[in-house]
């Protein structure tokens, strides 16, 4: 291979594999040369980290400072690196406060959303790959989940590696790339990667023309080829050279800030929450927006985040409790159920039976311990586990304080030992709930469960077909049309996805507009996104869609991932609700 073929090859220049009918369905409604565009935009990060700063703890100026304190404290660390290779490196540059080199921070412009910093990145950048003629690097090949982890900045774990040259030794340079889903013989897709295959660096490999420009970096291998696979977990290769070159914040100023996308940032600014008001978020976990909005109404009102996952909702809690949110109520629901005209006033929750105890039990047990004094409305029954034995005070304890039961002792035991993080469970306890009454809510955020083909870097998009994504527009009405149910006349309701396909975000528009004539599209503050889709979609199997009508485009969002804001594909559409008998 000659100097050019291999910088080809060695190369981060990636085309998303999509189903065909999908493909020709999203060209009809962008037009190629748009379509184009997003689709390669998706192959990559955006090229800023985002970070919403928690108002109640701290400041966006404190939070600024303490980045470039970490961005100075890196570069000392990685002059201090260098230093053992090479005895010419001038440490005092490294303290300086921001040079050249250091990623950019910034306040974000928008008006009123002085809360957010951007953390610029760079990329893609090109590496030099140690290719010398006939002689190719050594390399991993890392799954595509793993792939996509690291172009945002995270490291190769050792799950993640699935093929790695012979005689790799700790210590050695090595070159990552990914394995990508092709077509199979059945018609599906397959890896088809037997993992701890030898890699000669030559066609014979696995995957080797498909893997011409899907090389992501490269690092120093932290142990043999033997060690990586021989150990189940464990960082496999410290990378060194990125394509994408982002800072990485996980695991600083826990409680400070949260990652996120700006568009969701920027959905729970057009839900315009209020101070004191009563809201709903319908699929709300990891509770991302759910914190967000519970912030813009500085933690007074209630917000009611409901999702169907047992472990998600111990996510929300505990992220809540990490940002200090105490306005913040997770449930467990079927955002399907969720209108129960049953209930006249609040709702009676339940706490979920993790154990094989009954809720009889669990509420027998929380009366004795004085938890609960009456089952009033949105009251929590303690449910325990079955390894928990019901100790019963006696009244010397009780009247002294003095009594804890065996289950609280463990949990203080496991708090000390784990701290509270948000990962760390505060014991498995969720709150049920049987639904809620018709108008019962000031304002509803349906973040709906989606296709996610907005979302990025995405290497493979081959898994979706038209009729799954039909399918999730299905799921979606089924789920406005509860939402409409929830929010009183006079409310806002909020749709949003993470997803570039059309029949989830115009289609489901459209959907909600012809079937309660009650909505109107509002208008979004702050709007950053573009214009929704005008028109319709027909297929050849008599299959329809509809989108939006002249004079309603601008009234929507739609996060264009190849747009100037370098977003992930994100639609809103905000409804006021109106009397609901006219
Ligand atoms: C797009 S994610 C929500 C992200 C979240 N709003 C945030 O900003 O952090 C969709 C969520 O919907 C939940 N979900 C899916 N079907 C559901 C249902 N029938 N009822 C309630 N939640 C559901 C999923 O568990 C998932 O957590």
């Amino acid at each position: 291979m000659d100097q050019s073929a291999a910088s080809d090859r060695y190369s981060y220049n990636p085309t998303l594999h999509w189903n065909p009918q999908v493909e020709e369905y999203f060209i009809k409604a962008y037009g190629a040369e748009a379509f184009n565009r997003i689709s390669k935009a998706l192959t990559r990060p955006s090229c800023y980290s985002c970070i919403r700063v928690n108002t109640l703890k701290t400041t966006t100026e404190a939070v600024i400072e303490k980045i470039l304190e970490i961005q100075r404290e890196k570069r000392l660390k990685d002059t201090l690196k260098n230093l053992e290779t090479n005895y010419d490196v001038d440490i005092s540059e490294s303290v300086k406060s921001p040079t050249s080199e250091t990623n950019p921070v910034l306040k974000c412009q928008i008006p009123g959303l002085d809360y957010v910093v951007f953390v610029k990145g760079s990329g893609p950048h090109d590496i030099q790959y140690d290719y010398q003629q006939d002689k190719p690097p050594k390399e991993v090949i890392v799954s595509r989940k793993c792939a996509e982890a690291v172009l945002r900045g995270a490291q190769v774990y050792i799950p993640g590696i699935l093929a790695c040259s012979a005689h790799v030794e700790k210590g050695e340079k090595i070159a990552v790339s990914v394995g990508i889903e092709q077509p199979g013989r059945d018609g599906g897709w397959a890896i088809g990667i037997t993992r701890g295959i030898v890699l000669q660096g030559q066609k014979t490999d696995p995957q080797y023309l498909e893997r011409d420009g899907m090389y992501i970096g490269q690092g120093i291998a932290t142990m043999s080829r033997a060690g990586i696979f021989r150990d189940l977990s464990g960082l496999g290769v410290d990378m060194t050279d990125r394509v994408f070159r982002l800072d990485s914040f996980n695991d600083v100023m826990k409680g400070d800030i949260f990652l996120q996308n700006l568009p969701s940032i920027i959905a729970a600014h057009v839900l315009d929450p209020q101070q004191g008001e009563r809201i709903l978020d319908m699929c709300a976990a990891p509770g991302g927006k759910t914190t967000a909005i519970a912030s813009l109404m500085k933690d007074t009102g209630e917000v009611i985040a409901v999702d169907r996952s047992h472990n998600k909702v111990i996510e929300i809690h505990n992220l809540a409790a990490e940002l200090g949110l105490n306005n913040i109520k997770p449930y467990k629901l079927d955002a399907l159920k969720s209108v129960n005209s049953n209930i006249i006033n609040g709702n009676l929750t339940q706490t979920e039976d993790i154990g094989g105890l009954t809720s009889q039990v669990a509420k027998a047990a929380s009366f004795i311990n004085g938890n609960l004094s009456s089952p009033t409305a949105e009251e929590k029954i303690c449910a325990l586990s079955s390894s928990d034995k019901v100790s019963i005070p006696n009244d010397e304890q009780r009247r002294k304080g003095q009594y804890t039961s065996k289950r609280e002792e463990r949990k203080e035991t496991r708090r000390l030992k784990n701290g509270p993080g948000r990962h760390h469970s505060t014991g498995g306890r969720v709150d049920k709930c049987e639904g809620f009454p018709p108008n019962s809510f000031d304002r509803v955020l349906l973040d709906a469960p989606c296709s996610a083909l907005g979302l990025r870097p995405r290497l493979f998009a081959g898994e979706e077909t038209v009729e799954s994504l039909r399918k999730h527009g299905k799921y979606q009405k089924r789920m406005l049309d509860q939402a409409v149910q929830l929010v009183r006349p006079g409310g806002v309701l909020v749709y949003s996805t993470c997803t570039i396909n059309p029949g989830e975000n115009e289609g489901l528009v459209r959907y909600a507009l012809d079937t309660y004539k009650f909505l109107s599209l509002a208008q979004q503050h702050p709007r950053i996104g573009g214009p929704g889709l005008l028109g319709h979609y027909e297929s050849s199997d008599g299959y329809s869609e509809e989108w939006l009508r002249p004079g309603e485009e601008d009234l929507v969002q739609r996060f264009d991932p190849s747009g100037p804001h370098d977003t992930i594909g994100f639609f809103i559409a905000k409804f006021n609700v109106g009397p609901k008998d006219a």
